[in-house]
């Protein structure tokens, strides 16, 4: 599903690589956490991941494409296949959490009449049952990424990627969001998190990548945060 051969990405002359020389693929359908200190790489692979950078050498395989090859009135259509969630959940403010969602559809030219019924039902998926009409500033955090999550996923996306979404959510909050990001991976579709959750990565047990530097250090199938020691 995602393939990396030999990637390297630098961003600006006599920098160091941001990612040096990473092999690495993950399976359709699998949950894979990437932990690594700040400015490992992690963004930078999922940025890849999305062609919203290009690699300076090696290739990059996301859903059967070589995104090298992949032209760029196709990188729309090739998105739509993958869902975006970020730490600080990039809802549309004056909008409701089930305009959020509708309009990931709509953008995509989906007719009312599915928009009308998918939204509920996604919304009642990701635990907002009865607060589709609330604004972003009506709910709490762990409330708002359960709409971000909900708008990634209303397209059933093949893959979801996931920068740090617990990033600004306390541990309680975090379990129930991590919970349905297994949930979404149970239903088939590929996820990979880049996390410093040390407790919930802990608590997973779910393959974890482990960048340093832009380099892979550790690839463990049913690792630890910290990895053994
Ligand atoms: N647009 C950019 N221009 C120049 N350098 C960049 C750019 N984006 C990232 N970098 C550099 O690339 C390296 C990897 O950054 P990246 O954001 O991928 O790390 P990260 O592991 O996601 O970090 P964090 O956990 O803080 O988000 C860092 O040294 C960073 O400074």
């Amino acid at each position: 599903m995602i393939r990396f051969d030999n990637v390297t990405k630098v961003y600006k002359a006599k920098q160091r690589a941001a990612l040096d020389d990473v092999s690495v693929n993950i399976d359709r359908g699998e949950f894979v956490f990437l932990v690594g200190a700040s400015g490992s790489g992690k963004s930078s692979f999922l940025r890849l991941c999305l062609k919203e950078e290009r690699a300076n050498s090696g290739t990059v395989h996301v859903a059967g494409r070589d995104l090298a090859k992949l032209a760029s009135w196709k990188v729309p259509r090739f998105r739509r296949q993958m869902g975006v969630v970020f730490q600080d959940f990039r809802l549309l403010p004056n909008k409701s959490a089930a305009e959020n969602v509708a309009f990931a559809l709509q953008v995509i030219g989906k007719p009312k009449h599915v928009t009308d019924r998918t939204v509920p039902e996604v919304l009642q998926l990701v635990g907002l049952d009865g607060k589709g009409d609330r604004r972003p500033d009506e709910l709490s955090g762990g409330e708002q990424q359960r709409v971000a999550i909900a708008r990634a996923f209303v397209n059933r996306p093949a893959i979801l990627l996931a920068d740090e979404p617990t990033g600004n959510l306390d541990p309680t909050t975090s379990v129930g969001i991590m919970k349905l990001l297994d949930r979404i991976n149970k239903t088939g579709t590929t996820v990979v998190m880049a996390t410093h959750d040390d407790e919930m990565v802990d608590q997973m047990r779910k393959r974890v990548i482990q960048l340093e530097e832009g380099v892979i250090v550790r690839d463990e199938a049913r690792g630890v945060y910290g990895g053994a020691s």
